[in-house]
């Protein structure tokens, strides 16, 4: 698993090292660590080192004091370097020690921001060491304006020293202006608002240097399931699998007015390996849902078993609305997990089972918790992904995953979970459908085996009341993986997406096969 931590709990990890006089040895790790990754980044397209010319933003901190040291290093292996101190001071050693490498060094004042972004803007590299861990709140004054100004003129390669400046490094959320880096280059381990959004729209590829207070960190803020660990804890079906014990998704979705809704959720439960896949709904729907998946059942009456349930994809109409509350109600008392979407959000009670996943965009998740009289708007919930799914995580009890190209998952133990593998071309309609079908599919493969403290879940260290967080993490994931496959850098359409379904699982498998 792929671990992120809060700037306090980093810090906490630094705190026995500086006590014993470590901390210069701290900041010479991460300096060395950031000037290799520059290097690496500027050999990988090709670039030469000796003459190209880097600019480091250096604040006053010990994160200034990290890019003066890194710099000091790159203007040794011939870049032409260029400091701007951007709060007057500097780290007095890491300042000495790059002014000694024959580094230049401008001062940033009231009345210099425009002409100085001008002349940085024509650098090969840009290091963003304004702020790190230490920072209260964004940029201000003219280190704002050269930031924005810069921004404007799209610097070269804008690496961010431990965090971009103006990202909050617990929670992701972003004080403007920032400078959007193409690389992060984290110490010690990485901050969790690298992984959630808006911070990680603004960090680009994040890499993380060791420097030695490993051991000392928590439990992580947050998570993140990568390859591997997807591929462990895949459903595979054993060789005296049937389709009853592979998992029976139950699924409740479609109108006369939204039809395709539903043949595309059952479209994607169908091709992530669900057994089988009942659907429950209106025949003129259910002619739409068999043209495209005539391995789904439909079941016009009481439906046979299922292990989980789907319920909410464009569902429409008083009657529709009732037959899937009913099947809240059920699925309730029969303790079944189920997967809340779109529309059967509004259907939820005031307190859900904690095995229920809702999958809500962020105007869904404002409008959830606008009926627990937490008043916010779409931009509120876009602007704090983490505190908003963690919050209707608690109010609602249930796993709150919030889509985006960042899909945050909240379990209401408080863990996070966040997926970033899809595309901005998977911001189409439908692709929450496809969605909704995977985790739909998990949810009723997991339903009765797989969750225990014999299961794959626990082999990753996933605690009980975490793990239906984990297989909706999972479902993101591979619906991010097949919206790539799917796109392959250009534009797709959400029946795509779910058709890249089994090459994802196909890939996953040859992973796990070594
Ligand atoms: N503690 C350590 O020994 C280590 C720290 N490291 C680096 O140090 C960073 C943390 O250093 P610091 O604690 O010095 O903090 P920062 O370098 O993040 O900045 C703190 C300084 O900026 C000022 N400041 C805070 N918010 C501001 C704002 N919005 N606008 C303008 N000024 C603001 C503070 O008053 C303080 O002087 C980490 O991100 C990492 O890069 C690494 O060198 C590893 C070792
Ligand atoms: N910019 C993006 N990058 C990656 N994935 C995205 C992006 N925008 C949206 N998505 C994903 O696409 C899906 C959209 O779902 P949703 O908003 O419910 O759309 P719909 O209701 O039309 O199906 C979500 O899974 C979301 O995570
Ligand atoms: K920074």
């Amino acid at each position: 698993m792929i671990s992120a931590f809060t700037g306090t709990q980093i810090r906490a990890a630094e705190q026995p090292l500086l006590d014993a006089g470590e901390g210069a040895v701290l900041m010479q790790r991460a300096a060395y660590g950031l000037a290799n990754a520059v290097v690496r980044e500027l050999r990988s397209e090709g670039r030469r080192l000796y003459g190209s010319s880097v600019t480091v933003l250096a604040g006053k901190g010990n994160n200034g004091g990290d890019g003066l040291f890194a710099a000091a290093t790159l203007a040794r292996r011939g870049m032409r370097t260029t400091a701007v101190l951007t709060a007057g001071s500097a780290h007095p050693d890491a300042l000495a020690a790059f002014r000694a490498a024959g580094g230049r060094v401008h001062v940033l004042d009231e009345d210099n921001a425009e002409e100085l972004a001008v002349l940085i803007a024509g650098d090969d590299v840009v290091i963003d060491a304004i702020l790190g861990t230490g920072a209260r709140g964004g940029l201000r004054g003219s280190a704002a304006e050269l930031v924005a100004a810069l921004e404007e003129l799209r610097p070269g390669l804008v690496v961010a020293c431990d965090t971009p400046s103006g990202v909050d490094a617990d929670t992701g959320e972003v004080h403007w202006p920032v400078l959007t880096a193409r690389l992060t280059v984290a110490f010690g381990g990485i901050k969790a608002g690298l992984m959630a959004d808006p911070g990680e729209g603004c960090a680009g590829r994040v890499i993380l240097v060791p420097i030695g207070i490993e051991e000392n960190l928590p439990a992580p803020a947050l998570r993140r399931f990568s390859a591997p660990d997807l591929a462990a804890v895949l459903p595979d079906p054993g060789r005296r699998a049937q389709k009853y014990t592979r998992g029976v998704l139950g699924v409740v979705a479609g109108s006369g007015r939204y039809t395709g809704a539903a043949a595309i959720c059952v479209q994607a439960a169908s091709a992530a390996g669900t057994g089988m896949v009942r659907y429950l709904g209106p025949e003129v729907v259910a002619r739409q849902v068999l043209a495209r998946t005539p391995e789904a059942i439909w079941e016009p009456a009481e439906p046979g078993r299922v292990q989980a349930w789907l319920l909410g994809p464009g569902l429409d109409g008083v009657e529709r609305l009732q037959r899937a509350r009913d099947v809240l109600a059920s699925a309730s008392s029969a303790g079944q997990p189920a997967v809340v979407d779109a529309g059967a959000l509004e259907l939820l009670p005031e307190r859900c089972p904690p095995n229920w996943i809702l999958t809500p965009h962020a105007g869904e998740l404002a409008a959830l918790l606008g009926r627990g009289e937490v008043r916010v708007t779409r931009e509120d919930v876009e602007s704090r992904t983490v505190h908003f799914a963690r919050l209707a995580a608690e109010h609602t009890g249930a796993v709150v995953l919030l889509k985006g190209a960042t899909t945050v998952v909240a379990s209401p133990s408080g863990t996070v979970f966040s997926q970033s593998d899809g595309n901005p071309w998977m911001s189409t309609a439908g692709s929450g459908d496809v969605l909704g079908g995977i985790v739909g599919a998990l949810a009723a493969a997991y339903a009765e085996s797989g969750l225990d403290d014999h299961g794959p879940f626990a082999a990753l260290g996933i605690a009980p009341d975490e793990r239906w967080a984990a297989v909706a993490a999972v479902g993101a994931s591979i619906h991010g993986m097949a919206g790539s496959a799917a796109s392959r850098g250009g534009p797709l359409t959400a029946s795509g997406i779910a058709r890249a379904v089994p090459d994802v699982f196909r890939f996953l498998g040859e992973y796990r096969a070594g």
